[in-house]
């Protein structure tokens, strides 16, 4: 597989007087295709190296590359149509417009990205979308007419319309019972094998993270662990993530 997201050494602190390094020095690489989850405690740089990870924040130091080509030092709006054209997001809390409708909201990106009513092709593609997530009996509601797993499937859908080689989800089932949990990571996890889409999930969710190709553990900042799960001799260090050896889960 081909190198898709590439960190050297980047390193990010916060604050002018009160400086917090939230990261620090990461070097990760990321092939295309994975099913990659973050974890680690509270504070420990998740959310920041997700961020990063997304052009929507800028590391204090370090390259970030995708394909092979640098994007750290793109100006901002070099960025906002590298984002557009390559990179998918799913929040925890899905950000739907409320007075949109599912379609409608699963179109926002192509308003974004086109400034222009959206082509018949592209609202084709958006109909496809929603049917891929399972939603299509509520093309026409409205976000607070959904369930939250609902929801959150159009949330998918959205990130997918501009048919990118990256999504990158903070906490996807943080608001979820664990039914509905496992219902949304069996649809990521489809999106991933069906559009070699590559994935990158932080989530405290255990149960969620262990079932990941690749888990990587962040602790103040740093990868204390980085486990692959492809191999038969990778799933037996694989298996080292439950609660009872996960450092993280220990300081749970
Ligand atoms: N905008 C900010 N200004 C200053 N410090 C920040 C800012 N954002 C994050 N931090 C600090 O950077 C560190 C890493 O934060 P980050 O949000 O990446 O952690 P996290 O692992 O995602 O946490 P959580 O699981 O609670 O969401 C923390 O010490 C946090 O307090």
């Amino acid at each position: 597989m081909d190198s898709l997201v590439k960190l050297s050494n980047i390193t990010k602190e916060y604050g002018t007087k009160i400086k917090t390094k939230a990261l620090d020095k990461i070097n990760l690489e990321i092939l295309e295709g994975e099913f990659l989850s973050i974890i680690g405690q509270s504070g420990s740089g998740k959310s920041t190296l997700l961020n990063i990870m997304g052009t929507l924040d800028r590391p204090t130091d370090g390259e970030l590359l995708f394909k092979g080509s640098k994007i750290s030092r793109l100006n901002d709006d070099a960025l906002a149509n590298f984002r557009n054209n390559n990179l998918g997001f799913v929040f925890q809390f899905h950000h739907l417009l409320p007075e949109l409708s599912v379609l409608e909201n699963v179109l926002i990106p192509a308003w974004i990205t086109f400034e222009k009513k959206p082509t018949a092709t592209i609202i084709d593609r958006a109909k496809e979308l929603i049917v891929l997530v399972g939603v299509e009996n509520r093309v026409n509601n409205k976000p607070n007419e959904l369930s939250g797993g609902q929801r959150q499937r159009v949330a998918i859908a959205r990130s997918l319309l501009n048919n990118p080689s990256l999504v990158l989800a903070d906490e996807p089932t943080g608001n979820l019972d664990s039914d509905a949990s496992d219902n949304i990571y069996e649809l990521l996890r489809t999106i991933n094998k069906e559009l070699n889409t590559t994935f990158i999930i932080v989530t405290h969710d255990m149960h969620i993270a262990a079932k990941a190709d690749r888990v990587i553990e962040i602790k103040d900042g740093e990868i204390v662990r980085d486990v692959s799960n492809r191999s038969k001799a990778e799933e037996e260090a694989f298996k080292e993530f439950s609660p009872k050896n996960c450092l993280y889960c220990k300081s749970l």
